[in-house]
């Protein structure tokens, strides 16, 4: 018998965070819209580099957030737009420029596949208001203009026709359609947001609307709740849980309620004895930003490497793409899908429907990490040797024989005064990071 969740904060409270969830380790998350079309921002920092204040947010590496970029007045975006589009064009005039022309969502969701995703998630809405599906409260959407389609449907049937879970994103508590002060700080991201019960019943309704049309296996509000709304939330939430079991919600709610907290780059934090993911772009964006070269976005290892460490600390990691306005996927953030996915076709064994081992990673060098995950009873102990083509390390504490995952990994193992010496000659095709089932 489905659980019925009530709405109240108790009752939510018993809500679990599903096995699919703990399971899955890797999402693709998508930030597509009208920001696409400009696609610029200047490359600065990594959230969380620098303090959130007036140089962050004049200098916004995010490309998503142009509107806000050319609304401060001043600045990369403002000068860029001023130069490209002319001083007088309004961003709403993206609206009829983004057409998604070359956009085939099956084939996106079999790429995401390919790159071994459990889970995607979509922006519906985000802080410029622009709405990826046929909202019944705004004709500011994609059903209506641009595309006229429902980029959010299109893709949800496109992701489970794969097998894959559908998540979406939603701007709750920012919306430029309804209040637009420039943001200068974090305060005035906090507190610039409409202050209408209006507003709240707005991102209330659409919600419920996203809930009602798609049943999302991820709803993933960002920034915030609009505080006039809070209360209205634990019916929101209930009605989420009625309605898909094995959802789960992040901890962008005012801190409220949360299934699993959420890093953002170098923001946030996490703690391993409870359910986390971290979320980034490939490069310092979300949006795609046409300046985002090869040279300038995380490399193969890299990514597989924040993927290990992030599993092995109980995280799940949702990878962000930034595809191009007509719909296609910038080549050299396909390549490093493809990359992570033929790594996780031979290592994922210590991936999905592992568990954080009790065993905390150890750092032996900036160069040299040795993670752990636990999973039906085996031991793994993963060896990112970033940079490096060998590596000796002696992990304490481990006896037994050592086996790599993958056949290609040329390792010794020798049993050494209360642990094991690990001596990997050669990582084959696994990016420097070789893993070993312990029996
Ligand atoms: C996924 C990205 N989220 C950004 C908002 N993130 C933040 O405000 C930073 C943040 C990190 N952890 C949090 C917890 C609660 C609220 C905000 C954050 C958005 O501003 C970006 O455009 C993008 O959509």
């Amino acid at each position: 018998m489905k659980k019925r969740y009530a709405s109240t904060w108790e009752s939510l409270k018993e809500h679990q965070v599903p096995k699919w969830y703990e399971d899955g380790k890797f999402g693709i998350f998508i930030h597509w819209g009208l920001y696409s079309v400009p696609a610029f921002a200047p490359q600065t920092w990594e959230l969380g580099e620098v303090p959130p204040d007036e140089t962050w947010f004049s200098n916004n590496p995010y490309a998503e957030w142009y509107y806000n970029s050319i609304n401060v007045g001043y600045g990369p975006s403002y000068d860029y737009h001023v130069q490209k589009y002319g001083k007088d064009f309004k961003y709403e005039q993206f609206a009829d420029m983004w057409k998604a022309e070359k956009w085939n969502p099956a084939e996106w969701a079999r790429l995401f596949k390919k790159a071994g995703a459990e889970y995607v998630v979509l922006t519906t809405k985000h802080h410029d208001g622009f709405c990826l599906f046929p909202s019944e409260y705004t004709d500011y959407n994609a059903w209506r203009r641009g595309p006229q389609r429902d980029i959010v449907g299109d893709l949800t049937d496109a992701v489970r026709e794969e097998k894959l879970r559908m998540g979406l994103y939603y701007s709750g508590i920012v919306d430029w359609t309804f209040a637009d002060d420039p943001i200068l700080n974090n305060e005035d991201l906090f507190h610039t947001a409409s202050p209408t019960f209006a507003y709240a019943d707005y991102a209330y309704n659409q919600s419920m609307e996203l809930i009602d049309r798609y049943a999302p296996s991820v709803f993933w509000n960002d920034i915030g709740w609009p505080r006039q709304g809070e209360q209205n939330l634990p019916y929101l939430l209930s009605h989420y849980y009625n309605t898909v079991e094995d959802g789960v919600v992040n901890d962008r709610f005012n801190d409220l309620f949360h299934d699993f907290t959420t890093k953002e780059y170098q923001s946030g934090s996490a703690n391993r004895r409870e359910k986390w993911e971290m979320c980034r772009g490939m490069g310092l964006s979300f949006g795609y930003n046409a300046m985002e070269s090869d040279d300038k976005i995380i490399s193969i290892e890299d990514a597989i490497s924040l993927l290990v460490s992030t599993v092995a600390n109980n995280g799940n990691l949702l990878l962000n793409i930034g595809p191009r306005a007509d719909g296609t996927i910038p080549e050299e953030q396909e390549k490093r899908l493809l990359a992570i996915g033929e790594w996780l076709r031979v290592n994922g064994e210590a991936i999905y429907g592992s568990r954080c081992s009790s065993r905390e990673s150890i750092k032996y060098t900036d160069q040299i990490q040795v993670h752990f995950t636990e999973r039906e009873g085996a031991l793994y102990v993963l060896i990112d040797a970033k940079g490096r083509s060998q590596v000796a390390v002696t992990v304490p504490g481990l006896r037994g024989n050592a086996i790599p995952l993958d056949p290609e990994v040329d390792a010794e193992i020798t049993a050494v005064d209360g642990g094991l010496c690990f001596t990997v000659k050669n990582f084959g095709s696994s990016q420097n990071i070789a893993v070993f089932r312990l029996n």
